[in-house]
């Protein structure tokens, strides 16, 4: 499987925030976005993740029976600053809901709900509402979303942000093992994920901001 992003620009405001950004990923493969504070980290992920529309380029994902020009955005997990579950809802509810709204792209299956819950060190508490449950736990529950649905591109905005050192390195092995098996990673980290072998993208924020920091 490949993703491919050609040539994107992003319009944020009156202006682009950048252009003609271009880079390919295959299976198995991570690439780490990074650049200083407002520079587009998030606003990169969240393009290829087909959240915002991008004012030219686009993002495609190819393989083994899949039809040519399909958009990534369909074959990408997107995990952001925030959770994306509802407070009110149980664990089991929110993840639930996302298995079904996700869906499996090509080539996989889900976790169980259990299962996925027990990957992220937490069996036993999905009765619960997820408005209960501290900062880490509601993290390490969003990470168990990237499980329940088999999408080959996990998407990954400040990932480990409220976590604790041993919670950081589980989700290093979920990563590891998610591109030992021909995932894709692009995420965008201050901390190290425990990843070898990545690609790095650096990301310059405005053109006018260039030389901001001189
Ligand atoms: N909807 C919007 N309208 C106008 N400007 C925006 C909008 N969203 C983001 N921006 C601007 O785009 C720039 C890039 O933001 P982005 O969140 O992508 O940066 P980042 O590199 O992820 O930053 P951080 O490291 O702080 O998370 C910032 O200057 C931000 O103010």
């Amino acid at each position: 499987m490949r993703l491919l992003a050609e040539n994107l620009s992003v319009r944020r405001g009156d202006d682009l925030l950048f252009s003609n950004v271009s880079f390919a990923l295959t299976g198995g493969e991570a690439l780490v976005v990074t650049g200083r504070n407002g520079s587009g980290k998030s606003t990169l992920l969240r393009t290829v993740a087909g959240l915002i529309r991008p004012e030219s380029g686009n993002v495609t994902i190819s393989g083994d029976g899949i039809e040519s020009g399909r958009r990534a955005g369909e074959a990408c997990h997107y995990l952001g600053h925030r959770n994306a579950m509802k407070q009110e809802l149980t664990v089991r509810e929110n993840l639930s809901f996302w298995q079904v709204w996700l869906g499996n792209f090509k080539g996989g299956a889900g976790m169980d709900l259990e299962e996925a819950a027990e990957a992220v060190g937490l069996s036993g508490i999905t009765h619960l509402p997820f408005g209960y449950l501290s900062a880490g736990q509601q993290r390490r529950f969003a990470m168990a979303k990237l499980l329940v649905a088999h999408r080959p591109v996990w998407i990954l905005d400040e990932p480990t942000a409220a976590l604790d050192v041993a919670a950081d390195r589980l989700f290093a092995t979920l990563v590891t093992r998610h591109l030992e098996r021909g995932g894709m990673v692009i995420a965008a980290t201050h901390q190290p994920l425990g990843l070898s072998d990545t690609r790095t993208l650096e990301m310059k924020g405005f053109a006018y901001e260039e030389d901001f920091t001189a």
